[in-house]
């Protein structure tokens, strides 16, 4: 049996293993380091930043929502729905987390940078393993000891707590996640997956290494 968008019934005694996941691709940011420009719109090997992400990440979620605060129209050929943060300034991913949660259709949120082409494909999967066996409210990708904090599967719940957390002026992921019951995945196995781009360098090294990354 499956619900009104078409996701498998949740099992009372299993609910995380079956509930339906919204996935966000955060895409909100300044691109300071990139000389001001809206990243995800950059062209990797000629497709826009988050055509590979929306290719990587889209398969692993029922629902994909793309995060951005400038060009709408232009995120909104995708096909997905797109969200602006509901802070006016910019306060960061915690803000496009913040935009997301409200929107998601299911109870489940996962999240991932529009400047990480090569994201893993077990991404989701393995974070929620994680979350149903221990839990937790929010479980987070680590690549030996750097947390990979925009990498996350989440709870509908941490709503209220995040929400709160911004409009004391809180910014900063990790002390977010202090507040939480946070488990951490190690993908150490997959660091390089992890890797995004910030400059027009890495852009470039990026593009001499797209032959490898898809082969
Ligand atoms: N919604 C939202 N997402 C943000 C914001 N700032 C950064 N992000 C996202 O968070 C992730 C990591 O961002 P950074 O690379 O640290 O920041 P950036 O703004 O993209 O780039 P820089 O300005 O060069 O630091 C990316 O997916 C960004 O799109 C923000 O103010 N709002």
């Amino acid at each position: 049996m499956q619900n009104f968008f078409g996701c498998p019934l949740m099992r009372k005694d299993f609910p995380d293993e079956t509930a339906c996941i919204t996935g966000v691709i955060l895409a909100g940011g300044r691109g300071r380091r990139m000389g001001g420009v809206d990243k995800g719109l950059q062209e990797l090997c000629g497709r826009p930043l988050v055509a590979w992400v929306i290719e990587r990440f889209g398969p692993q979620v029922d629902e994909l929502l793309i995060n951005a605060n400038q060009n709408g129209d232009r995120y909104a050929v995708f096909g997905h729905r797109v969200l602006a943060d509901q802070i006016s300034e910019f306060a960061g991913p915690l803000a496009g987390l913040q935009a997301a949660l409200t929107a998601a259709r299911h109870s489940l949120l996962a999240t991932a940078p529009c400047d990480s082409p090569f994201l893993p494909s077990d991404l989701v999967h393995r974070l929620r393993q994680a979350l149903t066996t221990s839990g937790a409210d929010l479980a987070v990708a680590r690549t030996f000891n750097q947390p990979q904090p925009v990498f996350c599967l989440c709870r509908r719940e941490v709503l209220p707590s995040l929400s709160e957390y911004l409009e004391s002026g809180g910014r900063r992921v990790d002390r977010w996640h202090a507040m939480l019951q946070v488990v951490e995945v190690a993908f150490d196995d997959q660091a390089g997956a992890f890797e995004n781009i910030n400059n027009r360098d890495e852009l470039e090294r990026f593009e001499r290494a797209v032959p490898d990354q898809t082969s």
